[in-house]
């Protein structure tokens, strides 16, 4: 049963509804490409954007995140915010942020460092490339730990000397160019640029903090927002903490996703 928060924000017109990827709408998988989004959502992503404008808001490429959903006409936000696309690259352009093209290089040559000197030291670490930088992924070698202190002490200088950002995610490190653009940012982004009255952001992760904090400001400016946050082992205690809704793991957001679109649907065939 859906919330009285969740059904006063699925009243307004427009509305939009805002997904991360891994952890949200796909259970965490041993490497990026075998994730798979639950059984059942990509429909209900479809049924959902006839009645609201739906967001991919993920750390992947937007090429990446397109791959795995998969779904036209919805809005991809990919590397945490600085790619765009409406509707799938393969027939979309898929837009860079301008501030963010200074940092392409530099993230080429860190995940080029990375190449020559990690990954003969790392069995099986993968490295994912983005367009702005790209991620580390440590989850299946020998000894994670050690791996984790090995990246990052190898690539702290040569990213400050390239004036690139690391950061950590699920058995990860993160190369990022050192901009202040989050998915909080985005996420406000993504609300100005429908008009949105209502919005509802589901994740997971660290990066998706800033996401859920934005919906505080949203709401200070008028706008009815909620916070979704999908639990797991390792949620950090402040998402948390400052979540409208918490669900437990993916199979849960997911009938939550399909009670949200029953609801939009039902209130269509009403009106
Ligand atoms: O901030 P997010 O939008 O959640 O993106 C963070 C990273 O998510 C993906 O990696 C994670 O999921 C993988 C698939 O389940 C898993 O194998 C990996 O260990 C996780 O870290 C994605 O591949 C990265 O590009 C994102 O940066």
């Amino acid at each position: 049963m859906l919330s009285a928060d969740i059904l006063h924000v699925l009243g307004q017109h427009p509305l939009g509804l805002v997904f991360d990827i891994d952890g949200t709408l796909s259970p965490i998988a041993p490497t990026p490409d075998e994730a798979r989004l639950y059984p059942g959502t990509e429909n209900y992503l479809r049924q959902a954007s006839q009645f609201a404008r739906v967001g991919i808001l993920t750390g992947r490429a937007v090429e990446d995140g397109a791959r795995l959903v998969n779904v036209e006409n919805l809005t991809y936000i990919g590397t945490h915010g600085l790619e765009w696309c409406e509707g799938l690259p393969a027939s979309h352009p898929v837009k860079l942020l301008p501030e963010a093209e200074p940092y392409i290089k530099p993230g080429q040559q860190l995940l080029d460092l990375a190449e020559q000197q990690l990954v003969p030291e790392i069995p099986n670490l993968i490295v994912q490339r983005k367009s702005i930088g790209g991620t580390l992924h440590y989850r299946l070698v020998p000894n994670p730990e050690q791996a984790r202190e090995l990246i990052l002490s190898t690539l702290r200088e040569p990213a400050h000397r390239l004036n690139m950002r690391l950061d950590e995610g699920k058995r990860a490190v993160e190369i990022l160019a050192p901009l202040t653009i989050n998915k909080g940012i985005a996420l406000r982004s993504f609300v100005e640029r429908f008009g949105l009255r209502g919005v509802i952001f589901a994740g997971d992760d660290r990066t998706d903090l800033n996401g859920i904090l934005e919906l505080a400001h949203l709401r200070q400016d008028g706008i009815a927002a909620h916070g979704i946050v999908v639990q797991h082992p390792d949620t950090p205690p402040a998402l948390l903490e400052h979540a409208d809704t918490v669900v437990q793991g993916v199979a849960a957001m997911v009938e939550l996703l399909q009670d949200i679109t029953t609801n939009l649907s039902n209130a269509k065939s009403l009106s």
